[in-house]
């Protein structure tokens, strides 16, 4: 008999019948309510912050309540399968862990400790540039399982260029380029607390490890902590980047390359017609910009000017019937944001597993109560309320 991702429901309810109840909330709100009480109010602020009034974030997950998963009986579905194949990669499930960048100011082993959930889970992970541990320790704790490298492309052409070596040289299968956060958003929480974690020198292990920073901070002439700080403020963002240099993009290497923050069809062909590989339909969880659209009613129009090339989706994702939605709109694989990051406030590595668990056996049982034995089934089972 098979296996299939629900029955990690199984093995709670036999625990219970012999009377140990579970160690972690088992869902989104739950966890994030704990994890809340264990985190620093700073770190809490910017993980759970956002835009403005943070309309854009609640939209996002709000909006999936409007989509209703068509039931249909008598469909035979013992077996389901949620495996997909990703750039050549044949994944065991459709989620991943979208990149977070400050993993590592949540717990000192943050980002470690995910990509040892990525290892356990074949789940692939994207490793932000913003990583306590650099990135080449973040790639060896994924072990087998193939991972993304995310750039944020800083000013200098040569550090970018020299972080995707890196990334190349250090296994990952494909670079994700963020293009929303050249600029940092308004984000009244973080204004608030005056704080923004990297300016503490906090997750700026790949710029401190590698060479051409290096060699860009001794130019400056002082290279104490306080300079390294002011050298990455100054070299963070490029808001000149313009679509003219989608082939510098592409120059930089020959893995898969996916253009993270796109939401318009219109964006989505130019990517596609300029050599990128993927799309990654995102508004960065409603952090960057207020007052925008929800994530999840951009998905259908990049999907369809997508012409089958793979769409990567986050922003709003909270359960596995929300993951389920996604995939149903035609979504190719479901990026997890912030309820893997309560999950490792609330329980460390074991916690970013039992968050990552519960979302595949939500989803899991879901397809299995509603008949749809794949994801192929799904598409097209949606309506809107
Ligand atoms: C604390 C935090 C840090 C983030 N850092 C990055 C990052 O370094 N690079 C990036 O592309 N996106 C980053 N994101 C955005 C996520 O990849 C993702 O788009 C977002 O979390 C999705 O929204 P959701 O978590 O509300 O579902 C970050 C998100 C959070 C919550
Ligand atoms: O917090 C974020 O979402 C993020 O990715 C970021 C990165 C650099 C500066 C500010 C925000």
């Amino acid at each position: 008999m098979g296996m299939n991702y629900g029955d990690y429901q199984l093995g709670i309810y036999m625990n219970g019948a012999r009377g140990v109840l579970p160690d972690l909330p088992m869902d989104s709100a739950a966890m994030e309510e704990l994890a809340k009480s264990r985190m620093d109010p700073r770190i809490l602020g910017y993980v759970a912050g956002g835009a403005g009034n943070e309309y854009t974030q609640r939209a996002n997950v709000a909006a999936f309540e409007r989509l209703g998963i068509m039931p249909r009986m008598l469909v035979g579905a013992a077996q389901r399968s949620m495996g997909i194949n990703l750039f050549g990669h044949a994944l065991p499930s459709p989620l991943f862990f979208a990149p977070v960048g400050v993993l590592g100011a949540v717990t000192d082993d943050g980002d470690l400790a995910t990509a040892a959930s990525s290892a356990e889970l074949g789940m692939p992970m994207v490793a932000s540039t913003l990583s306590q541990a650099p990135l080449e320790q973040v790639r060896t704790a994924a072990g087998e399982t193939p991972g993304f490298f995310q750039l944020y492309p800083p000013a200098d052409r040569e550090l970018a260029e020299s972080l995707v070596h890196r990334a190349e040289a250090a296994g990952y299968s494909g670079i994700v380029i963020t293009l929303d956060t050249w600029v940092n958003g308004w984000r009244p929480r973080d204004l608030s607390a005056a704080y923004l974690p990297m300016l503490t020198g906090q997750c700026l292990a790949n710029y401190l490890s590698d060479d051409r920073f290096r060699k860009l901070l001794a130019e400056q002439g002082s290279t104490d902590p306080a300079a390294a700080v002011m050298l990455w403020a100054s070299l963070f963002g490029n808001p000149t980047m313009t679509w003219e240099d989608l082939e510098w993009f592409r120059s930089l290497t020959s893995l898969p390359i996916v253009l993270k923050g796109i939401c318009s069809p219109e964006d989505t062909r130019r990517a596609l017609d300029g050599g990128m590989d993927g799309i990654y339909c995102s508004n960065h969880g409603g952090r960057q910009a207020n007052g925008g659209i929800p994530a999840i009613d951009c998905l259908p129009g990049v999907v369809e000017a997508a012409g089958g090339a793979p769409v990567l989706f986050d922003s709003g994702v909270r359960s596995g019937v929300d993951a389920l939605r996604a995939l149903a709109l035609g979504a190719t694989a479901v990026g997890i944001g912030r309820p893997y990051v309560y999950g490792l406030a609330a329980g460390g590595q074991a916690g970013i597993t039992h968050v990552m668990r519960s979302l595949l056996a939500e989803a899991d049982l879901t397809m299995a109560v509603n008949g749809y034995p794949d994801l192929d089934s799904l598409r097209g089972s949606l309506h809107r309320l």
